[in-house]
């Protein structure tokens, strides 16, 4: 007879909604609120957004590894989560997602508006539907097309403060639309292996580390060149122009580096992978604070 799994604490709910991911998912949202606001934004929208942001991005996140228990048991980075090692049963994790979802609308819609709640809705529906339900498992496109979801937050920190979305909003949805596979191929370089063996179809166990490289070259300069634009519009000053130039020529290095590898020896080394795994995350959250402050202090 299999030995009853262990009870669930409160810790292994905090798992199933993915903490550290979504820190920066709220960075981002956070940081669209106080440059939508031109400084702070409130205490009752930033308070409710935090809560409520949590609790849709978390939701997202239960959804997502209920789905995947098949494929997240086979991988070393992912067999220990609660719905694999049914710590959480996968009908309580779906309850837990339900009433994530439920409240998530009303603690945004309360504490901004509706839209700001339809639109973390819609991020709920993206990345569970679109990304993991289909696109996943189907192509190599998938975290391209399917990264559009993690590039809703900023548009429900800029809806929750104006109530609408202006160009501004939309940059900032396509600054982390662009950035997103120079972010998570970095990591696939590093686990192509783990996918492979279960299937998933990511884009370096698929089309090779090579070409997964020169598409993460030609992402990292849309990035880079995105960048510059609202600057060019006079939407932000020279003190995000500068820090702008010195995080971009740093993720340009380290961008070439993993080209310089990848033509070498036809593939990549870690050490390179994972600095740019990293820096990926530094990268957009600085980008972030400093666009906040530059518009606060302007
Ligand atoms: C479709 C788009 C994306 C995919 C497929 C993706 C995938 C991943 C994966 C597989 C990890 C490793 C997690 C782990 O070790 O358990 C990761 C880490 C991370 N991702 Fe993403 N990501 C995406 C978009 C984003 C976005 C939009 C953000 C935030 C703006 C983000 C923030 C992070 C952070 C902060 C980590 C580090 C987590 C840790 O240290 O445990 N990701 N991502
Ligand atoms: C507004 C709103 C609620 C938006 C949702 C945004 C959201 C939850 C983005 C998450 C991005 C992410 C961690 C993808 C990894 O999925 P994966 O299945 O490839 O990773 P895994 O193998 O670690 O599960």
């Amino acid at each position: 007879m299999n030995p009853a799994p262990a009870r669930a604490t409160w810790r292994d709910y905090l798992t199933l909604t993915k903490p550290k991911v979504i820190s920066l998912l709220l960075l981002t949202t956070v940081g669209a609120m106080f440059i939508a606001a031109s400084g702070f934004p409130g205490w009752v929208p930033l308070l409710g957004l935090l809560v409520g942001g949590y609790m849709s991005a978390g939701a997202a996140g239960v959804f997502n590894m209920v789905y995947d228990r098949d494929i997240d048991l086979r991988m070393k980075r992912t067999a220990s989560r609660p719905t694999v090692t049914s710590v959480i049963s996968t009908r309580d994790a779906l309850l837990f997602a339900a009433a994530l979802t439920f409240l998530s609308f009303v603690v945004i819609a309360l504490a901004s508006n509706v839209l700001a709640a339809l639109l973390s809705w819609a991020g709920i529906a993206f990345y569970v539907i679109v990304y993991t339900m289909w696109l996943k498992r189907t192509t190599w496109q998938n975290i391209v097309i399917g990264g559009a979801a993690g590039a809703v937050p900023p548009l429900v920190g800029w809806a929750a403060v104006t109530g609408e979305l202006s160009l501004l909003a939309w940059f900032l949805f396509a600054l982390v639309f662009f950035w997103t596979p120079v972010h998570f191929w970095a990591l696939a370089l590093l686990i192509k292996d783990d996918y492979q063996a279960v299937g998933v179809p990511m884009a370096p166990a698929v089309i090779g580390e090579r070409a997964t490289v020169l598409q993460m070259v030609m992402y990292a300069l849309l990035t880079v060149v995105l960048t510059l634009i609202p600057f060019a519009l006079h939407e932000f000053g020279v003190a995000y122009f500068l820090a702008a130039l010195v995080l971009n020529v740093l993720l340009l290095l380290r961008v070439a580096k993993l080209l310089v590898a990848v033509r070498r020896a036809e593939r990549v080394d870690r050490p390179t992978a994972l600095s740019l795994y990293k820096y990926s995350m530094s990268y957009l959250a600085l980008l972030f604070v400093t666009m906040a402050l530059d518009r606060a202090l302007a």
